[in-house]
């Protein structure tokens, strides 16, 4: 029997946190993911002191919920938000460093959600192809740490290599340069990373990896408006981001804070993109529209932004996603969308 939400909150309800209450009422918890017998979430601690102390949870969250039933693998990663850091001092850093991008990099294109599961990963991956196939050389950053599934997107899976103990060498597939975060994650471990030490490793792969010459980067963001979205804005010189909704009202409230986020971080929003937005019955061809309809048009409409384009719910684009070639690298109704929204993002010369 499959695992359910409400079991694992249930179990992270009755986890005893350091100080008091327990990790579900100290609010610790964030991004839980729970798919296909995997529970995946972040403890985010306000102090290294905390971060530290959260360990005993965080290995007693673990072993409760690997004992229970349709629970194969659980991820926790553990992060601290960075800390305050003084005027003037800024360590290893020249006191004005800004915001940055790899040499040979023209534009930096972050992909945004303010809920999980919305596609936006999926979103990345064939937008990156579709610009491909237009002729653009394309990255594709796979920041996603909280569930890094751009290497299953992509068929690419092999570690990268570093010849010289510096560079690391990205992987390509699909006409695109591909790099992730979840190359560097040891798989089905539990990690244990340090808001600082995540964003170190952020900057590694924006830094040190050999992208080479590109007219654009798609960067697959996590989900939401913390801590690592914050610094990866202010610490990457983007072009703009784009922010993918699915029409339920649940997601379009999300959605409005990452834009609100965005917005305080000067960073432009280039357009929003509805997921999902209807079905389109393989047999009858009959449209309905699960989720609500044209949500996120209307959103982007009151909000003064671009809508990219709406894409349906399409069992073809899951499976597509799941053996490795994105739907975007072949033909059909949905290659087609797709190929509509790069060639726009080309036509206003942000790709
Ligand atoms: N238009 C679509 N039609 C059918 N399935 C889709 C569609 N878009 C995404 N999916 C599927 O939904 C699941 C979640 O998508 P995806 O991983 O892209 O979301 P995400 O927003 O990046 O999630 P996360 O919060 O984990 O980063 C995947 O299995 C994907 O294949």
């Amino acid at each position: 029997m499959a695992v359910t939400r409400a079991q694992v909150e249930g179990v992270l309800g009755a986890v005893a946190a350091p100080g008091g209450g327990t990790l579900a009422s100290r609010d610790l918890v964030r991004a839980l993911a729970v798919a296909e017998g995997t529970v995946r979430f972040v403890l985010e601690a306000d102090t290294p002191e905390l971060s530290r102390a959260l360990e005993p949870a965080r290995a007693d969250a673990e072993a409760r919920l690997r004992a229970l039933p349709g629970v194969d693998s659980v991820q926790i990663l553990v992060t601290t938000h960075a800390p305050p850091q003084k005027d003037g001092v800024k360590i290893g850093r020249h006191a004005d460093a800004g915001p940055s991008r790899p040499a040979g990099v023209d534009h930096i294109i972050a992909v945004g959600s303010g809920k999980g599961g919305v596609g936006k990963s999926t979103v990345s991956a064939n937008l990156a192809v579709a610009l491909a196939r237009q002729g653009r050389r394309v990255g594709l950053l796979d920041a996603d740490i909280y569930g890094p599934s751009i290497p299953r997107m992509m068929g690419v899976n092999r570690r990268p290599s570093s010849p010289d103990g510096k560079t690391i060498l990205p992987l390509h597939a699909h006409g695109v340069t591909v790099m992730s975060i979840g190359f560097m994650l040891p798989e089905d471990e539990a990690v244990i990373w340090r808001g600082p030490m995540l964003m170190g490793a952020l900057q590694q792969l924006m830094t040190q990896v050999a992208w080479g010459d590109l007219d654009v980067m798609i960067v697959d963001m996590p989900p939401g408006t913390g801590d690592i979205q914050l610094s990866l804005c202010q610490k990457t010189d983007l072009t703009g981001a784009i922010v993918v909704s699915t029409p339920q009202d649940v997601a379009l409230l999300d959605a409005r804070k990452a834009l609100a986020a965005f917005r305080t971080l000067k960073t432009p929003v280039l357009g929003l993109v509805e997921n999902m937005s209807s079905y389109i019955c393989p047999s009858c061809g009959h449209e309905s529209h699960l989720f609500g309809e044209g949500g996120v048009r209307r959103e982007a409409e009151a909000a003064g932004l671009p809508f990219l384009g709406a894409l349906p719910l399409s069992l073809e684009v899951r499976v597509a996603g799941d053996t490795g070639t994105p739907i975007a690298a072949g033909d059909g109704p949905m290659a087609e969308a797709y190929g509509t929204i790069a060639a726009r993002l080309v036509a206003n010369g942000f790709a």
